[in-house]
């Protein structure tokens, strides 16, 4: 049976990065899907937003809509101070598998929860069931339909307390213009955009962060 692209994106890491270290784990994804085959990963310009972002909040729990191959819980959780974690939502299990041995091979399992599941299940469970207070970050980087109903899905649930900090990732590209009006003419938040380009690509792309202002 033929191996998926995530499969070999996994097998170069495996082959090719140094186990325990986040950043060559980050650098060889980065090489395969810029000179081998392209992957969805935030990639190392947008990655460069998020690291500044996750360091402005500097988070004791973060959020992660969309865990895909693992390439940005790996490049959040190698941010996280001593005792902070990160929650990580996938509803594929065949990525879920792949992102959990990319996340032990860089050696941030410890800071990394992967919850199997779609996040409209997820998330009204996180304070039961994972005992979660409020969220201080939130990386939305799934489906681009996602982002508007889980943002109204977080307050709801009462996660967000004045101060936490949403980045959403493809602004421009697929983009996500009906998650853009909401949030930008939301009194709530505080918006900021971050201009970049698509992972891997000469495409401009953008990050929008906004601020929960409670
Ligand atoms: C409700 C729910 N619950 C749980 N997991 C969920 C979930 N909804 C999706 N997922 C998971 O998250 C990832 C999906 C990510 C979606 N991202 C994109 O579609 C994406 C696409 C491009 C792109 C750019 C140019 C092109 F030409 C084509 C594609 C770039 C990107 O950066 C993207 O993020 C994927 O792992 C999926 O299983
Ligand atoms: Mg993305």
């Amino acid at each position: 049976m033929n191996q998926t692209k995530e499969q070999r994106i996994l097998n170069f890491v495996l082959q090719n990065a140094v186990r325990g270290d986040p950043c060559s784990v980050l650098d060889t994804i980065d090489k395969y899907c810029s000179q081998k085959e392209w992957a969805m990963n935030v990639g190392d310009e947008k990655g460069l937003i998020l690291d500044k972002t996750v360091e402005e909040v500097n988070p004791s729990v973060a959020l992660e809509l969309g865990t895909y191959c693992g390439y940005s819980a790996v490049r959040i959780a190698r941010l996280l101070k001593a005792g902070a974690y990160l929650l990580t939502v996938e509803f594929n299990p065949e990525f879920a598998a792949i992102a959990k041995q990319m996340i032990e091979f860089a050696g941030v399992q410890d800071k990394v929860k992967l919850l199997e599941g779609p996040s409209e299940e997820i998330i009204p469970q996180l304070k039961k069931k994972y005992e979660v207070d409020t969220l201080d970050f939130v990386f939305l980087d799934h489906w681009k339909d996602r982002y508007t109903p889980d943002t109204i899905l977080l307050q709801e649930c009462n996660l967000l307390r004045k101060g936490s900090v949403l980045l959403a990732d493809n602004i421009i590209f697929p983009g996500a213009p009906e998650f853009l009006n909401y949030i930008r003419n939301n009194p709530h938040f505080q918006c900021t955009n971050y201009p970049s380009h698509l992972e891997y690509m000469k495409v401009g792309d953008a990050m929008e962060k906004a601020v929960f202002l409670g």
